[in-house]
């Protein structure tokens, strides 16, 4: 996997995150949605580096000018619930891209232990596109693992790019082992712990939850 931690260059981005981490800025769920958005859209400027482009002609009202567009072969994928604002930043660049939407959610067996469910599944076929896999919380890494044993169902793509926002050391090292070894990571942002629930440490708390409020 090759692993692209965005906060390593000092860029208006930090304070995007440290919004998102600020235990007072973040109640307001708003400013949270939007500054998950704002990263989103970092992340796809970065991604958009890396892309294939082909030659285009565009007409202007007084010529022509030959420009080097990206293929159109973008597929966004997004796991709910915390996935939406991130896949709203994403969209807003990638904004003719097909789109894929799967639910993950912890389902915890005792206080401490918890399987991975993935029960919504909407994905387009994926063979020979560009997948980018978004998902803004990469705590032990299980969702996107269980996720990608999914999508493989639909079809092999070109490449795939995993778009986070925080990652947990432990999460990065668990989805190497389930993804290609050309897959892109661009994540934010990596702090060290998890704790026992599998929370990410220092990490804001539930990405959800701020995003949209707590579940029962
Ligand atoms: O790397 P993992 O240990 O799998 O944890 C990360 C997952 O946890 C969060 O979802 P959550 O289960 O809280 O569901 P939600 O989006 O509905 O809040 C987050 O959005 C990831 O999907
Ligand atoms: O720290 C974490 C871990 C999983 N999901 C979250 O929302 N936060
Ligand atoms: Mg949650």
């Amino acid at each position: 996997m090759i692993i692209n931690i965005l906060d390593t260059k000092q860029t208006i981005l930090n304070k995007f995150i440290s919004e998102i981490r600020d235990v007072n800025i973040q109640k307001d769920s708003m400013r949270f949605r939007r500054n998950i958005e704002r990263i989103g859209e970092v992340i796809s400027y970065e991604i958009s580096k890396t892309l294939d482009y082909k030659s285009q002609t565009v007409s202007t009202p007084l010529g022509t000018k030959i420009m080097q567009l990206p293929k159109k072969d973008v597929v966004l994928c997004s796991i709910l619930r915390a996935g939406l604002p991130l896949h709203n930043g994403l969209l807003n660049y990638f904004d003719d891209a097909e789109n894929a939407f799967i639910s993950a959610y912890r389902k915890h067996i005792s206080e401490t232990e918890f399987e991975i469910k993935v029960e919504y599944f909407a994905s387009p076929n994926l063979d020979g596109k560009t997948l980018i896999l978004a998902d803004p919380m990469l705590a032990t890494g299980r969702s996107l693992a269980s996720v990608y044993e999914g999508l493989k169902k639909h079809g092999t793509p070109k490449e795939i790019h995993l778009a986070c926002v925080i990652g947990a050391t432990e999460g990065l090292n668990y989805i190497k082992k389930y993804f290609p070894e050309d897959t892109k990571l661009w994540i934010a942002t990596v702090d060290e712990n998890l704790n026992k629930k599998g929370y990410i440490v220092p990490g804001l708390g539930d990405a959800g939850d701020l995003s949209f409020g707590e579940k029962l």
